[in-house]
C-alpha cells in the first residue's frame, strides 16, 4: 500500500493564534502557561485536521514558537555565553536569542538570522565553537510525539539532522581562527543518539530527519560525515527517513543510497528531473522512496494525473510498499487553509490548495495509487481533472501587449545614459547632499493606528478619502520627524503599505491577493504573498501621489520607494505555467513606468529594493548564471529609464554577497544599502577586494531588535567602515526598514545615527 505524508505544517494557526499569543507574551499580557496552552491548542488542531484528511504520516516536533532551528539550538545547549547568567527563564533566553532583549538591566542583541535556503523564511543561526558543551536540555521531538499521542494522533517526529545543523551554524565569537562548526560533529552526535534512543524507547516507529543541505553542491564533500553519522544513528534510532528538499540530489545520491536509512525523501516539485536517477540508485536497496509531488512552496492545486503518473513510475520500479506520496517540503511556506478566503472568486478558489487542502491531496493521490475505488477518492480525482482543465484553459490566454513589450526589450533599455562616475557628479550638484549622507531604508513604524485605519477601510468603516487624509498626516509626521533630527535624504515612511510586496501586487494586473493567507517570515512576523495568476501590467501609477505629496511638504530631497521585480516575484506565489524570467521581466516593465513617472513628478532619488535577489539564487551552482542574468537585467530594466540626475538606490537586507558580488556591481545602482551591523568587517573587505565602485550604505544598526544602539557603538561601526571604504562613497543608514519598530526606539536609534554621521563629518573632513 502507498502511504501519504506531510513533512511539516504552518505554525501560525488558522486565525494567527500563535502570532498573537507570542506577541502577547512578549508584551507581558500572557503568562508562559497561557502561551504553552495556545501552542498546544494549535498543535492539536493541526494534528487532528491532518489526520482527518487521511494522511498516514503526520509530522510532530516541527512546531515552533519562533524558529525550529532555534529550537534545536536551545535543546542542544547551543546557547551563546552572552545569554547565560542574565537571570532569564529558559523561554526568555530562547526569545532573547531570537529577538534580543533590552529591559530590566539586560541588554543583549539578537543572534544573526539567515534565509532558509531559497525561501522567505529566516532561521536563527546557531553559534558553535570548540567550547560548546552539547547536551540534550529537552527532547522536543519526544514531548510533541507524546502530546500528539495523548490527542489520539500517532505522528512521525521531525528533527533537523546533525550535519545540516552544523553546516547551517556559524563559528561563535571566541572560536579559533578558521574554526568550522562541522569539525565538532563527533561531540554533537551523542546528543542525537540520546534523542533518538528515547524516541525509539517511546515506541516511535519512524523519524523524519531533515538533511536539506544534501541538495547543495557543498554536501558532496561531506560523504564521510554522513556515513559516520547515519551508521552510528541507524542501529539505535526508529526507522530513519532522510529528508531533502528545495532542489536535487545530483551525484550525492550515490552515497546517500548506501546509507543505512529506511527511507529517502526527494523534492519532485522543484526537481522533477531527478526521479529516474534516484530510483536507479535506491532500487538495489530496501530504501522506501518518499516522492515530494505536492508542492510545499506554492499554492497551485496539484495535477493528480501527473502526480499519479510519477508515483506509478516509482511503484513500477520499487513496488507500492516502497513508495510514499508526500508534500515536497514542509508546508510551513504555505498558508493554513483556503477555507479562510471569503473574497476569492469561485474560479480563483478552484485553482489553489493551501496546507490543509494539500494534506487531502497527498492522501487522495496515495489512495489512488493503492488502487482505492472509494467514491470519495474517485470523486476527488474527477473533480481535480475538471479544475486542472479549467486552469489550463485560463493559462492559454495571455495579454498580447505585455508579451510583445517583453519581446521587444533591447540591450539599450538596460543601461543608464552615462557611467556612474559622471552620474555621481551630476547628482551631487542636483541633490546637494552632505558628506556621509544619512538616510533610512524606507518604512517607519507601522503603528497599531495605521494598521487599524487600513482594517477600517477594508471593512468600509471609513471612506477612501478619510483613509487618504490619515495617510497624509502620517507622512507629514514622518517628514517633520526626519527634518527635526537632521536626516539628509528623506523618505515618506511607507504608511500606505500593508507590505512591500503585497501593496504592489494589489495594484498590478495579473495578481490576486488573499485575506488570511499568512506565511511565516521570521519569529512572529508574517506576510501574505500575493499570487501571480496571469500576465502582469501596471494599470496606473502606484506610488507617485504619496511620494509627490511627501516631496511637496519639504525642501529636503525625498527618496521614492519601490520594490524591485525580482523581490516582488520571489515574495509572491509565482505562476507555474510560465518561466520566472518572463514574470520578472513583466514586473520590471511595470516598475520602469513607475520610476519614469516618479522622476516626471519631481522625485530626484528612487530606491528600488531588491532584498530577495540573493535568496532567489538557485541552490545548485550550475543554475546560477542563467538566473543572475535575467535577475540583474530585470533590475536594470526597471531603473534605467531615467536621466543622469536621478539617483537610483537599491537595498539588500542580507550580508551574503560573496557568491553574487559581480552581479551586485552589474546592477549599477548609484547607491546600495546593505545589512552589515551583525556581520564583521569581512563583508566590507569583500566589497573592497572586488573594488566596488558605487556608493554604499552598510547598515550601522540592526533593526530586527527593539534594542537601541548607543551613539558610541554607531561611531565605532562607522570608524571600522571608514578604515575599509573610501569616505566619498559612504552613506549612513540602518540595516533595513523600520516598520517593525516602535517610535520610541526608532527616534532614539536615529538620533544616535545622525550623531554618528556628524562625528564622521568632523573627523573625516
Ligand atoms: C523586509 N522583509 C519582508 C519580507 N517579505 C515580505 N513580503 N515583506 C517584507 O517586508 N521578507 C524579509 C523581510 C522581513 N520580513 C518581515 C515580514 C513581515 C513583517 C511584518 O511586519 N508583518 C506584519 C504584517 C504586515 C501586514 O500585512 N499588515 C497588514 C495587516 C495587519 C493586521 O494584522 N491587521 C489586523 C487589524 C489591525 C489591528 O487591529 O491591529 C488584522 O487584520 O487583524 C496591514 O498593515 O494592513 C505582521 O504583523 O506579521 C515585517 C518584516
Ligand atoms: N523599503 C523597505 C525595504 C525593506 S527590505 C522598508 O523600508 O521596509
Ligand atoms: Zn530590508
Amino acid at each position: 500500500m502507498v502511504l501519504s505524508s506531510v513533512l511539516g505544517f504552518p505554525r501560525i494557526g488558522a486565525n494567527r493564534e500563535i502570532k498573537k499569543a507570542v506577541e502577547a507574551y512578549w508584551a507581558g499580557k500572557l503568562t508562559q502557561e497561557e502561551l504553552t496552552k495556545a501552542a498546544a491548542d494549535v498543535k492539536k488542531t493541526s494534528w487532528t485536521s491532518i489526520q482527518q484528511r487521511g494522511v498516514d504520516l503526520i509530522p510532530s516536533g516541527e512546531f515552533s514558537l519562533y524558529d525550529h532551528v532555534l529550537d534545536h539550538s536551545a535543546a542542544f545547549n547551543v546557547i551563546p555565553k552572552r545569554y547565560v547568567g542574565l537571570g532569564l527563564s529558559p523561554i526568555d533566553v530562547y526569545f532573547a536569542m531570537g529577538r534580543g532583549r533590552q529591559a530590566d538591566g539586560v541588554d543583549v542583541p539578537a543572534c544573526e538570522m539567515k534565509k532558509w535556503f531559497d525561501s522567505n523564511y529566516h532561521f536563527v543561526v546557531p553559534e558553535v565553537s570548540e567550547e560548546t558543551e552539547f547536551k540534550l536540555n529537552f527532547n522536543k521531538a519526544l514531548e510533541e510525539y507524546q502530546e500528539a499521542k495523548a490527542a489520539g494522533v500517532t505522528t512521525r517526529p521531525v528533527i533537523l539532522g546533525p550535519v545540516s545543523f552544523l553546516v547551517l551554524s556559524k563559528a561563535a565569537k571566541g572560536a579559533s581562527a578558521g574554526f568550522q562548526p562541522i569539525s565538532v560533529l563527533s561531540k554533537l552526535l551523542p546528543v542525537y543518539e540520546t534523542l533518538l534512543t528515547d524516541l525509539k524507547a517511546a515506541g516511535v516507529e519512524s523519524v523524519q530527519i531533515d538533511e536539506p543541505i544534501l541538495v547543495l553542491d557543498t554536501a558532496a564533500a561531506l560523504e564521510k560525515q554522513y556515513v559516520s553519522v547515519y551508521e552510528t544513528l541507524a542501529p539505535i534510532a526508529p526507522k530513519i527517513v532522510l529528508t531533502t528538499y528545495f532542489s536535487r540530489l545530483d551525484s550525492n545520491v550515490s552515497f546517500i543510497a548506501k546509507l543505512p536509512i529506511a527511507g529517502l525523501h526527494i523534492d519532485l516539485d522543484r526537481a522533477p528531473g531527478q526521479l529516474e536517477e534516484v530510483i536507479a540508485a535506491v532500487k538495489p536497496t530496501s530504501i522506501v522512496l518518499s516522492l515530494g509531488v505536492v508542492s510545499g512552496r506554492n499554492i497551485w492545486k496539484t495535477d493528480f494525473a501527473a502526480a499519479i503518473k510519477t508515483g506509478q513510475t516509482a511503484i513500477d520500479a520499487l513496488g507500492a510498499d516502497r513508495v510514499i506520496i508526500a508534500t515536497s517540503s514542509s508546508l510551513l511556506h504555505t498558508p493554513v487553509t483556503l477555507a479562510s478566503e471569503k473574497k476569492l472568486t469561485a474560479e480563483q478558489k478552484d485553482w489553489f490548495s493551501f496546507a490543509l487542502e494539500k494534506a487531502s491531496e497527498v492522501s487522495v493521490i496515495a489512495s489512488a495509487l493503492s488502487g482505492s475505488q472509494d467514491a470519495a477518492v474517485t470523486g476527488a480525482l474527477e473533480a481535480n481533472k475538471v479544475s486542472i482543465a479549467k486552469r489550463r484553459e485560463f493559462e492559454s490566454t495571455s495579454d498580447d501587449t505585455v508579451r510583445k513589450r517583453v519581446a521587444s526589450i533591447t540591450p539599450e533599455m538596460l543601461e543608464r545614459k552615462s557611467p556612474f562616475a559622471v552620474r555621481k557628479e551630476v547628482q551631487a550638484k542636483h541633490l546637494n547632499l552632505p558628506k556621509f549622507p544619512t538616510t533610512t531604508i524606507g518604512s517607519f513604524p507601522q503603528t497599531k493606528e495605521i494598521r487599524q485605519a487600513r482594517a477600517k477601510l477594508g471593512k468600509g468603516e471609513i471612506t477612501v478619502e478619510e483613509y487618504d487624509e490619515f495617510i497624509k498626516k502620517e507622512i507629514e509626521t514622518v517628514v517633520r520627524f526626519q527634518e527635526r533630527i537632521g536626516l539628509d535624504l528623506l523618505v515618506h515612511g511607507e504608511p500606505e503599505r500593508n507590505d512591500m510586496v503585497q501593496y504592489f501586487g494589489e495594484q498590478l494586473s495579473g495578481f490576486v491577493f488573499t485575506q488570511n493567507a499568512w506565511v511565516q517570515s521570521y519569529g512572529s512576523r508574517y506576510v501574505r504573498p500575493p499570487i501571480i495568476v496571469s500576465d502582469v501590467s501596471r494599470p496606473g501609477p502606484m506610488t507617485v501621489r504619496w511620494s509627490s505629496y511627501a516631496q511637496s511638504i519639504t525642501k529636503k530631497p525625498m527618496k521614492g520607494m519601490l520594490t524591485g521585480p525580482v523581490t516582488i516575484l520571489n515574495w509572491s506565489f509565482p505562476r507555474a505555467d510560465v518561466s520566472r524570467e518572463l514574470q520578472s521581466k513583466q514586473l520590471a516593465l511595470a516598475l520602469r513606468d513607475e520610476v519614469v513617472d516618479l522622476e516626471k513628478a519631481g522625485i530626484n532619488a528612487i530606491q528600488v529594493d531588491e532584498p530577495a535577489i540573493r535568496e532567489g539564487l538557485p541552490l545548485r551552482r550550475s543554475d546560477w548564471d542563467a538566473y543572475l542574468k535575467w535577475a540583474v537585467d530585470s533590475f536594470k530594466l526597471s531603473t534605467a529609464g531615467v536621466t543622469d540626475q536621478l539617483q537610483t538606490h537599491s537595498h539588500f537586507c542580507y550580508s551574503d554577497f560573496d557568491d553574487i558580488f559581480p552581479s551586485i556591481q552589474r546592477l549599477d545602482a548609484d547607491v546600495i544599502s546593505i545589512e552589515a551591523s551583525k556581520s564583521d568587517m569581512k563583508l566590507l573587505n569583500t566589497f573592497k577586494q572586488y573594488g566596488y565602485s558605487n556608493q554604499i550604505g552598510p547598515g550601522v544598526y540592526d533593526i530586527h531588535s527593539p534594542r537601541v544602539p548607543g551613539d558610541q557603538e554607531i561611531k565605532d561601526r562607522l570608524k571600522s567602515m571608514l578604515d575599509i571604504l573610501p569616505d566619498s562613497l559612504l552613506f549612513v543608514n540602518p540595516d533595513c526598514g523600520l516598520k517593525t519598530r516602535g517610535w520610541k526606539e526608532t527616534e532614539a536609534s536615529l538620533v544616535n545615527l545622525v550623531a554618528g554621521a556628524t562625528w564622521a563629518r568632523q573627523n573625516y573632513a
